[in-house]
């Protein structure tokens, strides 16, 4: 009798597609490009694969501006251009792998998904010491109905369904034929093509981590979910003056105050809300109001001035960061600021989209000193306090 030799472990290839533009996401650039925690999105899944023992080649499916962002990589990789759809992008990738023998492992994976651990692949690879193909699931959490028209229909049971994630493992013999089988029918993964050729697929736990990139807002999401969500607080202030003029409107805080004199200025000289937009520029760091609507530009002559704060605020979710609270300070002899002061708030509260509470507005006079004091012009100053993303 002749002593049976374990077979040796199948090689491992990683293929990670980072070949889409993001188009749901709305950024200006490939969502795989996106910094997260200090490195790009697509960055967090080559660290992952570089660091798991059992991978000996990775593929990377993105175009060139892409791929030079990536940075350098670790352990072997290879590149493959993209397709038009995901799923070309992989057929790409196979084909990158075209000399690889058909019993080995390959693990599919959206770039778009930086979570990855390495009990994942662990567990897809334990999966497939008995079975072709393997993928991540999560269970579903809420109560599913049917709906349409606006109207819920009939509750669906959740207990039979669940959440597909990527890696999505297989043996790559397998995955080979399963897309030479699947030229003209196309699928949103690639356990399903494997499962149209009447193959099970495994599943094994997938992880919350995994979560995708797919709108703007889960990066808030991953941020949380990955543990680069700290936050960094930023203030800063703002200050401007304007003089009063006879027989011109009085715009302060975003409203119309009736009065014998208006503020001079190239816009309509909102005081208040050009020293907050100035304060959140400040915080931002992002220069002034003057760098971004220059008095030299005729486009701004008279502009309302609710334009240039809703712009800082939208500077603010850009980065995706949040106004934690405004302060600001009227300095006036004349008009009274109190009677106007709760339509002021909300006003400012309204143009940024934050909650009233968050906004304070005081006034003072300078007892008749200064040219506040002899009612030539009017001051404001702000402090605008940011929550930041540290990276
Ligand atoms: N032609 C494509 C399309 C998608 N992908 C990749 O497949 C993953 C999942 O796709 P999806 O989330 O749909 O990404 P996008 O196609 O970029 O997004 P959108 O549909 O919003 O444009 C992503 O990592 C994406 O980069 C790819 O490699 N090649
Ligand atoms: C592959 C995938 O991530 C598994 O859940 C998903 O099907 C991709 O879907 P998308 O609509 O192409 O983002």
């Amino acid at each position: 009798m002749t002593e049976s030799t374990p077979l040796p472990a199948p090689r491992v290839a990683a293929i990670l597609l980072a070949g889409g533009t993001g188009t749901r996401a709305g950024f200006d650039h490939p969502k795989q490009l996106e910094p997260l925690g200090g490195k790009a999105v697509l960055r967090w899944s080559i660290d992952a694969f570089d660091a798991h023992p059992a991978i000996s080649l990775g593929v990377l499916v993105a175009n060139g501006d892409v791929m030079a962002a990536a940075g350098d990589t670790g352990k072997g990789w290879i590149y493959a251009d993209p397709g038009i759809e995901r799923q070309q992008s992989v057929g790409h990738a196979l084909l990158a792998l075209a000399d690889w023998e058909d019993e080995a492992l390959v693990l599919v994976h959206d770039a778009a998904r930086p979570g990855l651990t390495a009990d994942v692949i662990d567990r897809l690879l334990a999966a497939l010491e008995t079975a072709e193909a393997a993928i991540p699931t999560l269970p579903v959490p809420d109560t599913l109905v049917e709906q349409a028209h606006g109207e819920a229909g009939e509750v669906i049971d959740r207990s039979a369904l669940a959440r597909v994630q990527t890696p999505q493992a297989f043996r790559l013999g397998i995955l080979r034929r399963a897309h030479a089988a699947a030229v003209e029918a196309a699928a949103t993964d690639d356990a399903q093509l494997v499962r149209r050729l009447g193959i099970a697929v495994a599943a094994v736990p997938g992880d919350a981590r995994l979560h995708k990139l797919t709108y703007a807002e889960d990066m808030a999401i991953l941020a949380g979910l990955l543990g680069t969500g700290t936050m960094r607080t930023a203030v800063g202030m703002g200050y401007d003056v304007h003089r009063l003029v006879a027989g011109k409107p009085l715009w302060i805080g975003g409203i119309e105050i009736a009065h014998s004199h208006g503020l001079e200025g190239h816009s309509d000289a909102d005081v208040a809300l050009h020293a907050i937009t100035d304060a959140i520029l400040g915080a931002l760091a992002d220069g002034d109001i003057g760098d971004h609507f220059p008095p030299s530009d005729p486009q701004w002559r008279g502009a309302a001035s609710h334009r240039f704060l809703a712009f800082a605020g939208e500077r603010v979710a850009a980065r995706h960061g949040r106004i934690a609270h405004v302060d600001l300070t009227i300095i006036a002899e004349a008009p009274k600021i109190g009677p106007h002061r709760v339509a002021i708030r909300a006003r400012i509260a309204e143009i940024l989209a934050i909650p009233v509470e968050r906004v304070s507005v005081k006034a003072t006079t300078t007892e008749r000193l200064g040219f506040t004091g002899r009612r030539e012009g009017i001051a404001a100053q702000a402090v605008a306090t940011l929550e930041l993303p540290e990276n």
